[in-house]
Parts: structure tokens; C-alpha cells; sequence
């Protein structure tokens, strides 16, 4: 792989972009219709995907620069509608390429899938009855996925959790299933289903519920970065990131900005690779609120050097193989241009973008302020919404720039006066 670190990538045209990662990533002629749009969307494709199918609705695709992970540089996809954020993710990763990038870690596979029994006269005994049945609750789950088996995973073991504050006590097993590569809902979902006659017949009880939980607690990704308090701009803006983080860490209203700014990031990675977005934006949420108080995702302290050390720890339940990963072609590819070959890794590069994306985000906000770059970049945006041509919209968003009113109104006002102008010129 070439370097990532491509400064001005976003001054090229869209065909150029494209040509330098399909150099670095030997992208075929066929790679790159599908990236570029060129080759449509099959309509076939989505009838098979989803229901009541009448067409395919398009969503940008960026690449961010300027990942090193693990040692390792990557481009990055990212699919979002919203402007800035992968300027955003670009440029706060290129304060850490030099430091040595970002380091990342997985707890492991594990997902559960939790089978809520009621109905239960002896809720602890039932529990261990459970316990005692172990081996054959696995053995019955594991037959039902021979392939996840053969490559290393499956159910592994079993917990059981009484829940006395139900009107009636109702005992709840969690499956504990190795998913290796998938995101595993429906593989631990089969399981589920397939052994909870089974686990009435051990409880006496009546299984309602066989589903898995997004609350993947056993999948936990950390992500670790040294970013140059001088490339953010010095000490002054480093300290105010500092109290923006605290502020997020005490204030739940803050929290929650500041956890979507990092979602901002995570689910069109996420997106991009056809992974599930409310099932990792479901297990974040929950995971940030496990102490009883909703609190940041990240976390940022300085080094003895003076530099700014941002972690992040959240579930991070997505597959390389399952769900929509292969057959949505662009999914397919966003792993191709990543490079990425298993889900540990794909895992941690989502972890790093969204550790990005928070300092991007708290960088601005503590010194210049969001709307300035925000702004600038959704100027194009409006200048579209507006009605401006192509060849147009550049001068306007320039024009709206320097008199620093990047607003609807004036930049209507401006695509008017240009395109007026054009036809008395003529
Ligand atoms: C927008 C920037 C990057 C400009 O920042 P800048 O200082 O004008 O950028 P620069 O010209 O110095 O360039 C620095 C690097 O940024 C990237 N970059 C620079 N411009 C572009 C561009 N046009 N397209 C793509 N990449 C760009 C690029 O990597 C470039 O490196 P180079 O290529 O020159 O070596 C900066 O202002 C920024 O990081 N802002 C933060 C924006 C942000 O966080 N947006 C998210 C949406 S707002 C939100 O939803 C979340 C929020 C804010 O509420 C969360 C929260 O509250 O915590
Ligand atoms: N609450 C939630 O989050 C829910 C999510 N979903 C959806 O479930 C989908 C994801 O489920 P998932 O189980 O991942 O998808 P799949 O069932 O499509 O794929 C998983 C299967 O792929 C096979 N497989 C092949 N290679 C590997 C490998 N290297 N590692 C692991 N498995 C491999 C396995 O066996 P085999 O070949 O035998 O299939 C495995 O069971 C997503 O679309 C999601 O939206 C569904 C319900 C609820």
C-alpha cells in the first residue's frame, strides 16, 4: 500500500481521487464504475436485498486520508450526506500520522444472544439446571452453524441472569456465540431459536424472547493515538479540548453532541462496508450509559511531551462476511479500498475514524468554532439547493466565504446575480 498521507486529496477532481486509489489498491476498470456510480446499482440486487423495492437511493461516498493503523496505512470509505465529516476525520488523523497513527485492540467475537424465560416457580433453580445442561446447550447450538464452527467459533458458553424487578421473576440465558467474522445476529438468532425447546424442557418455564443482544459487551474496540498539540495549534486550543471532553464527561446533554459527533464518523464507515449502523450506533449509546451515567466514548489526557492521547472503547459488532457485506457491490469494495480482510480489523479502523472525528469536531469547537468549516463545505450544498450550475458554484461559495455570511438566503441572493449577469452578458 501507498502512503495515505495524500495531502491536498480533496483539491483533485473526483476522477482523480479515484485514479490514485485504484493505483494504490490495483482497483479493476470494473472496481471503479461501481465506486464512481458509473456502473448503476442493480435493481435486481436491491429487490433481493430489502422489500417492496422501487429503486436504490444514493449516498456519497468520500475517502479520508492520512490513516495510519496499526502501522498500516489505509484509505478510508465513508458513505454520510453530511458535509465536513470527512474533511473532519482527514484532517484531525493527519495530526497523528507523524506520532505513529493509531493502535487498536479487540476484546474478541463474542456476541450474545439472550432467551428470556417465564412462567418460572424456582427461577435459581432453573438457573442451575442451565448450568448443569451446559455442554448439551452448546452442542444443540453448534449443530445448527457446522461452518461457523469449522472456522473457530460457535456457542461457547452460557450465562444465566435471574430478573427479580419483573412482576413475575423470569430467568434469561445469554448464549455466548464466537462469531469470527460476521456480525452474528443471525447466526446466534438460529442458535437461539433452535435450542430454546430445549431450555423449557430443562426450566420448566415458557421461552418468549430468542434474540440476539446489540449490547455486544464481549466485542469491545480500543482505539489509541498521540495527536501534535502543535499541528492542533498549540497549547492554548489543546487545553480547551481537554475541558470540552470534561464537559461531555459530567453533562449528559453534551455527551450525547459530542458521541454523535463521533458516530458522525463510526456509522458511515459502518455504512460504507455494508455493515448494520443501527446496531452499532444501539450497542455505543448503551455502552456509553453502562455506568448509570451517559458519558463520552473518548477519552483525552496529555502526554509527557505536551501531546494530546485520545482513546475510545464501544461494541463494535460488524462482519466482513454476512448481512450486506458481500452483496452489496460498493460494501464489497469499501473493504477492497481499505484493504482489510478480517473483521478485527475492519473493527478497529472503524474505532480510529470515529476517535478522529471526535478530536476534528472538539478541535473546531474549541477554538475557531463549528460553523467556519462546517459551513464552508455545506455552502456547496446550498449554493446546489439554490439552483447554481456546476461551473458556478465554486465562485459562490468563495463569494460567500469572504463576506462570512454562508447562509441560504445570501447565497441564493449571489446564485441569482450570477446567473442574471450571465444572461444580460449574453
Ligand atoms: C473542515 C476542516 C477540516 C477545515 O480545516 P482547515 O484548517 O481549513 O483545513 P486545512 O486547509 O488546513 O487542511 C487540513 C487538512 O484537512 C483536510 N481538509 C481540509 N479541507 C478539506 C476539504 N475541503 N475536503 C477534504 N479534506 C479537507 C485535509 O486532510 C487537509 O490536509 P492536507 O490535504 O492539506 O494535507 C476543519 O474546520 C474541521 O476539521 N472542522 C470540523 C468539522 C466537523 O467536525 N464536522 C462534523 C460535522 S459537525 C457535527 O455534526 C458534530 C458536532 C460538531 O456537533 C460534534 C460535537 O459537537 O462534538
Ligand atoms: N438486532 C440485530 O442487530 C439484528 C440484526 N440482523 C441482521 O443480521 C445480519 C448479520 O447477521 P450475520 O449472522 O452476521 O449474517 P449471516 O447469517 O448472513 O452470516 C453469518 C454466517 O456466515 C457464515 N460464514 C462464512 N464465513 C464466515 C467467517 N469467516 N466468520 C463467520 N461466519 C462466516 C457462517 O455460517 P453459514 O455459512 O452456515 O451461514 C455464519 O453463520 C445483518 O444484516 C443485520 O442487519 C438481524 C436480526 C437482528
Amino acid at each position: 500500500m501507498t502512503t495515505s498521507r495524500v495531502s491536498g486529496f480533496y483539491k483533485l477532481s473526483p476522477e482523480e481521487r479515484l485514479e490514485k486509489v485504484a493505483q494504490a489498491r490495483n482497483l479493476s476498470e470494473e472496481d471503479k464504475q461501481i465506486l464512481s456510480g458509473a456502473a448503476p446499482f442493480p435493481l435486481r440486487t436491491a429487490n433481493a436485498m430489502i422489500e417492496n423495492v422501487v429503486g436504490v437511493m444514493s449516498i456519497p461516498l468520500g475517502i479520508a486520508t492520512n490513516f495510519k493503523i496499526n502501522g498500516v496505512d489505509r484509505f478510508i470509505p465513508m458513505a454520510t450526506e453530511e458535509p465536513s465529516v470527512v474533511a473532519a476525520a482527514s484532517n484531525a488523523a493527519r495530526t497523528s500520522y507523524d506520532l505513529g497513527g493509531f493502535h487498536t485492540s479487540l476484546s474478541g467475537s463474542i456476541m450474545r444472544g439472550q432467551i428470556q424465560v417465564v412462567d418460572i416457580t424456582d427461577p435459581y433453580g432453573a438457573m442451575a439446571r442451565i448450568y448443569e445442561n451446559k455442554k448439551e446447550i452448546l452442542d444443540r447450538c453448534n449443530a445448527k452453524d457446522p461452518t461457523l464452527v469449522s472456522l473457530g467459533g460457535g456457542a461457547i458458553d452460557v450465562e444465566v441472569h435471574v430478573i427479580e424487578r419483573a412482576k413475575q421473576p423470569m430467568v434469561v440465558l445469554h448464549l455466548l456465540v464466537d462469531t469470527r467474522d460476521a456480525m452474528g445476529a443471525n447466526a446466534v438468532n438460529t442458535m437461539a431459536e433452535a435450542v430454546a425447546p430445549y431450555i423449557e424442557e430443562i426450566t420448566s418455564g415458557r421461552v418468549v424472547l430468542r434474540i440476539i443482544s446489540n449490547l455486544a459487551d464481549r466485542r469491545l474496540v480500543r482505539a489509541r493515538a498521540v495527536f501534535s498539540t502543535e499541528e492542533l495549534g498549540g497549547r492554548e486550543v489543546v487545553d480547551n479540548i481537554i475541558r470540552a471532553y470534561e464537559f461531555a464527561e459530567c453533562d449528559p446533554y453534551r455527551a450525547t453532541t459530542h458521541n454523535k459527533g463521533i458516530m458522525n464518523g463510526i456509522s458511515a464507515v459502518v455504512l460504507a462496508t455494508g455493515n448494520d449502523t443501527r446496531a452499532v450506533e444501539a450497542g455505543a449509546h448503551a455502552f456509553a450509559s453502562v455506568t448509570g451515567r451517559y458519558r463520552s466514548l473518548t477519552r483525552w489526557e496529555l502526554n509527557r511531551e505536551g501531546n494530546l492521547v485520545g482513546t475510545i472503547e464501544l461494541p463494535m459488532a460488524v462482519g466482513i462476511v454476512g448481512g450486506a457485506t458481500k452483496s452489496h457491490p460498493t460494501a464489497r469494495l469499501g473493504l477492497k479500498v481499505m484493504d482489510i480482510t478480517n473483521a478485527e480489523d475492519l473493527a478497529g479502523a472503524i474505532a480510529a475514524v470515529g476517535l478522529a472525528q471526535n478530536l476534528a469536531a472538539m478541535r473546531a469547537l474549541a477554538a475557531e468554532g463549528i460553523q467556519k468549516g462546517h459551513m464552508a463545505l455545506h455552502a456547496r450544498n446550498l449554493a446546489m439547493m439554490a439552483g447554481a450550475q456546476d461551473d458556478q458554484i465554486d465562485q459562490i461559495v468563495k463569494q460567500a466565504i469572504q463576506e462570512k455570511d454562508v447562509r441560504y438566503d445570501r447565497i441564493l441572493e449571489l446564485t441569482k446575480q450570477l446567473q442574471e449577469g450571465a444572461v444580460h452578458g449574453n
